[in-house]
C-alpha cells in the first residue's frame, strides 16, 4: 500500500498499471478516498489513494548508482530507477553493499574484458560504477587480509543470469589468483575446477 500521507493535488506520484507494472501521473482531484490523476500518456484515471505512491521528481534522469540515494525506496520508485540505468547500458546498480544485476540478454563484452578487471583490482568499494567485480574485489581482499573464507550470495528467478554472474566471478578470481600456486595447481586451475550448485 502507498503512503497517502504524502498525496495532495499536484503531486506527482505512481500507480500500478496492468501492462506497464507502473505508470506515472499528476493528482488533480481528491475525493475522500478517491484520486483521479492524469498520466504521462494524458489518460484520466480514478484509483483508491492507498494505491499510490509518490513520485521523486527531482531523481536524475540518468538513475542513481546507489538505491539508498532515492527519496524513496518503494518498488516504483527502485524499478524506474533500474529502468533509466537500463536505458543507459548500466545493468548493475548498488544498494548499499548488495549488487543488483538486471539481465541484458546481450553481450556486453567490455564490460567484463582485462582492462576492467584491471579497474577494479585494490579500488575500494563504491569508488568506481556499481560491478560484480567490486563485490568479488572485496571478497578476494577480505580473504587475504582476515585469513578467513568468504561467501558471495547470487539470487534471482531462473534466468535472472546467476550462472553467467558466477562464471564471471570466479573469472575475476582467477584473475587475481593466477599466479600463485597450491601444491602445483595454479589459483586458476583450482577456481575453474570448482563446481556449483543452486
Ligand atoms: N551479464 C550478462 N551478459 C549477457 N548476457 C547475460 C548476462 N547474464 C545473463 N545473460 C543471458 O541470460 C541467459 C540466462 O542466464 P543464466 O543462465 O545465467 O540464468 P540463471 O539465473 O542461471 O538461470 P537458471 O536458474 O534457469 O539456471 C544467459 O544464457 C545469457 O544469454
Amino acid at each position: 500500500m502507498g503512503t497517502p500521507v504524502n498525496i495532495i493535488v499536484g503531486s506527482h506520484v505512481w500507480v500500478e498499471d496492468a501492462e506497464v507494472a507502473w505508470i506515472d501521473g499528476e493528482v488533480k482531484e481528491i475525493n475522500g478516498r478517491e484520486a483521479t490523476l492524469i498520466t504521462s500518456e494524458g489518460k484520466t484515471i480514478v484509483v483508491d489513494i492507498a494505491f499510490i505512491y509518490p513520485k521523486d521528481t527531482e531523481a536524475p534522469p540518468a538513475g542513481v548508482d546507489d538505491m539508498t540515494k532515492l527519496a524513496y525506496l518503494h518498488e516504483p520508485g527502485v524499478l524506474h530507477n533500474l529502468a533509466c540505468r537500463f536505458a543507459l547500458n548500466e545493468i548493475y546498480t548498488y544498494t548499499g553493499n548488495i549488487l543488483i544485476a538486471v539481465n541484458p540478454f546481450r553481450r556486453l563484452p567490455h564490460l567484463y574484458d582485462i582492462h576492467m578487471m584491471e579497474q577494479y583490482k585494490g579500488a575500494a568499494f563504491g569508488e568506481l560504477s556499481p560491478h560484480l567485480f567490486a563485490v568479488a574485489d572485496t571478497c578476494y581482499r577480505a580473504m587475504i587480509h582476515e585469513q578467513g573464507r568468504q561467501s558471495i550470495l547470487v539470487s534471482g528467478e531462473s534466468g535472472a543470469g546467476k550462472t553467467e554472474t558466477t562464471k564471471m566471478l570466479m573469472r575475476y578470481l582467477a584473475f587475481m589468483g593466477g599466479r600463485s600456486s597450491t601444491e602445483g595447481r595454479t589459483v586458476e586451475q583450482q577456481v575453474l575446477e570448482v563446481s556449483w550448485n543452486y
